[in-house]
């Protein structure tokens, strides 16, 4: 049995070949839902997504994100009716005046749907408007996933990290705005000051989280940040991984990410932006697989391996690493 955390893309780089290394059929993927978001009424989960479209083939592996081939003539109609109608096409909160005064994660997570300032397809849609009805029917977040990782196929378990919402809040010089909001609608331009887990102190892994980090644990090459710190910031989280095998992947090679925010909100919160900040971040983990180029000592064991993955059989060579590094330490 083993347990992968997950963000949206580096992690579900390495699981394109950890099929071949790890038994699908063992193999627990728990996505972070910080970086979820409602728009025109739908709950997009973006990590979530990644790993239930890449388990279902149908990924479009040059964003890592959304369904391959997708239209998107929803979207475009959206467009084109707010365009019409003189609206905003920005990023617009439905009840600005509640999400300022109060903390409702709901109201930081939600944004209004006339011109969406993500680009949703068509057929993503359908994901986001079948999940969310089952959730409105009073499923949980979890059971909702299962179904539809049974509709795509998916041989491993996939689960969201929590049932109740958390929002990653980025504090910038120009204020604070939602995760998706910085990096979609801004492309990452304003300066971090702080990054913030909004409901993570009242949110609980779900009780399927909890039993699958008691099996050794894979933090994957993601964001630390924004991708495993709203995982990191549920109480009990950090507990459980101190009790279990952690193997971590660094995203970053020395001082050097292959794509992605990182480095900015590694600063911002207070981390070198670097392979000795991701595991300064993960003080938990007991071994790291780092990149063959990284010149980064640690205080911990390290199996190096050429950590560039751009396809299965990269994710293979990587997935090996992992296993080596684990067998070591579990
Ligand atoms: C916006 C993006 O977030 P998200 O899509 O959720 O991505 P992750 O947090 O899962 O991953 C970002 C992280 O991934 C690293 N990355 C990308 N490609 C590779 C690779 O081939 N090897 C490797 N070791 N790491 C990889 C990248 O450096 C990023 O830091 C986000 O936060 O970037
Ligand atoms: O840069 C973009 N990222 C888009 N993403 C990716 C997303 O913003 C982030 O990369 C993830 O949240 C990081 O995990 C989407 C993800 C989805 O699940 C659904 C729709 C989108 C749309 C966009 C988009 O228009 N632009
Ligand atoms: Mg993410």
């Amino acid at each position: 049995m083993v347990t992968f955390l997950a963000g949206g893309t580096g992690t579900p780089k390495l699981l394109d070949g950890a099929d071949r290394v790890f038994d699908p059929s063992a193999t627990t993927v728990v996505a972070n839902t910080g970086d979820d978001v409602e728009l025109g009424g739908h709950l997009v989960c973006p990590d979530v997504d990644t790993v239930l479209f890449h388990g279902g083939g149908v990924l479009d592996t040059d964003t890592w994100w959304g369904i391959d081939g997708d239209t998107a003539a929803t979207h475009t109609e959206l467009g084109r009716l707010a365009d019409a109608a003189g609206l905003d096409p920005g990023p617009r909160y439905l009840d600005s005046d509640a999400q300022t005064a109060g903390r409702d994660i709901a109201r930081w997570r939600r944004f209004s749907g006339v011109a969406e300032f993500m680009r949703i397809g068509d057929r993503d849609r359908a994901v986001h408007l079948t999940r969310t009805s089952l959730l409105d029917e009073g499923r949980s977040l979890t059971e909702v996933t299962r179904l539809l990782a049974d509709a795509f196929g998916l041989e491993i378990d996939l689960l969201p990290m929590s049932d109740d919402p958390v929002a990653t809040i980025v504090h910038t010089d120009e204020g604070a705005m939602h995760f998706q909001e910085y990096w979609v609608h801004r492309r990452g331009d304003p300066p971090v000051r702080d990054v913030e887990f909004r409901g993570a102190e009242s949110a609980a892994p779900t009780p399927e989280a909890d039993e699958a980090l008691a099996d050794p644990v894979v933090v994957g090459p993601s964001n630390p940040v924004t991708s495993i710190g709203p995982m990191l910031a549920m109480d009990g989280i950090e507990a459980a991984l101190e009790s279990t095998p952690v193997v971590a992947v660094s995203p970053f090679v020395g001082g050097t990410v292959f794509s992605g925010p990182a480095p900015a909100l590694m600063r911002g919160v207070g981390y070198e932006a670097s392979t000795a900040g991701v595991a300064a971040a993960y003080p938990f983990a007991d071994a790291f697989v780092l990149d063959d180029d990284d010149p980064t000592d640690l205080d911990r064991p390290v199996t190096r391996t050429d950590t560039r993955i751009d396809g299965a059989e990269d994710a293979e060579r990587v997935a090996r690493a992992v296993a080596d590094a684990l067998s070591e330490v579990a």
